[in-house]
């Protein structure tokens, strides 16, 4: 049997637990603030107060890999065990890790993320298309044969990113419109069947008005930026308009801040989860609102 695409096991989860994802970014000034030290002791205590806190109500958890592999292969290993116990608690896990490379180099990154025989299997992954949207392809078939997701970097929430994404192609086309294209063609066979597609986009949540892209890409918006970066959830509908409704908010230490309690740590998500629901009805239609 085939297994469930990503898209719709995101949908899924979107509409029972509301659209958030939460960053597990043990940043050392963290571990600091929770009281914790900075090492792999503090790295385990953080991470597993994380996912004690949110992995049984929120959405999607996203770990942030270049915080776990600073501590070399005990932080690794550390970074298995959170995406399994939050896999487990029944998180979507989106690792971030934000890989992309030369085809034959990608499929041995696609099959660390995203073959179920692997330590460090997950939900989906963040890949860079900056070698090319084709170099990505390993991971493209990877993801659909194991029912993942894969969102790469298209508006990056970042304002340096824009010297590379909003640069002009000689077919008049931006380099991110050229990448959202390739993700729409991913996603039309989900489409044609009326389902959330599985290659999603990152398109920062702090980048203001964005309507000259086509973001309807048939697939999810995973926008960071919001908390620390300066965007809010009620941001959303100005920055994707209609697209909104297939946004996925993603906010790291806005939410962690409030650790280490863990009743603060779900109050600050479930809240900031709440926000964003309420922002997204704005942009529904009554027939929508009450799920006709
Ligand atoms: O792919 C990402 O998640 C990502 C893309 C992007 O454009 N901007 C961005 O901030 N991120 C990640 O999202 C998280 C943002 O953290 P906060 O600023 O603490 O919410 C970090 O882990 C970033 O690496």
């Amino acid at each position: 049997m085939s297994p469930v695409p990503f898209g719709a096991r995101l949908r899924a989860a979107m509409d029972a637990r509301g659209p958030l994802c939460v960053g597990i970014d043990p940043h050392a000034s963290l571990l600091a603030d929770w009281g914790l030290s900075d090492d792999v002791a503090g790295l385990e205590a953080f991470s597993r107060t994380v996912v004690e806190a949110l992995a049984d109500r929120v959405a999607v958890l996203k770990p942030q890999s270049a915080f776990f592999e600073r501590f070399g292969s005990r932080g690794i290993a550390v970074l298995e065990e959170t995406v399994a116990a939050a896999r487990e608690a029944g998180a979507l896990v989106l690792m971030d890790a934000k890989r992309g490379d030369i085809g034959s180099t990608m499929a041995a990154y696609a099959a660390t993320y995203l073959d179920p025989a692997s330590p460090l299997f997950s939900d989906a992954v963040t890949v860079s298309p900056y070698l090319g949207f084709g170099s990505l392809a390993p991971a493209v078939d990877l993801a659909r044969e194991n029912g993942c997701g894969l969102f790469a970097l298209a508006l990056t929430s970042n304002p340096e990113g824009q010297e590379v994404q909003h640069a002009v192609r000689a077919d008049g086309r931006t380099v991110a419109a050229t990448v959202l294209g390739h993700l729409k063609a991913a996603n039309a066979d989900a489409a044609s069947r009326g389902e959330l597609g599985s290659y999603g986009a990152v398109v920062g949540a702090t980048l203001g008005d964005l309507s000259s892209y086509d973001l309807a890409t048939g697939g999810p918006l995973l926008a960071p930026g919001i908390g620390a970066q300066g965007a809010t959830p009620a941001d959303l509908p100005r920055v994707f308009g209609d697209a909104v409704r297939n946004v996925v908010p993603s906010v790291s230490r806005g939410v962690l801040r409030h650790g280490p309690d863990v009743a603060a740590l779900r109050a600050a998500a479930l809240g900031c989860a709440d926000e964003v629901r309420t922002a997204v009805d704005e942009v529904r239609t009554p027939v929508e609102r009450q799920g006709l």
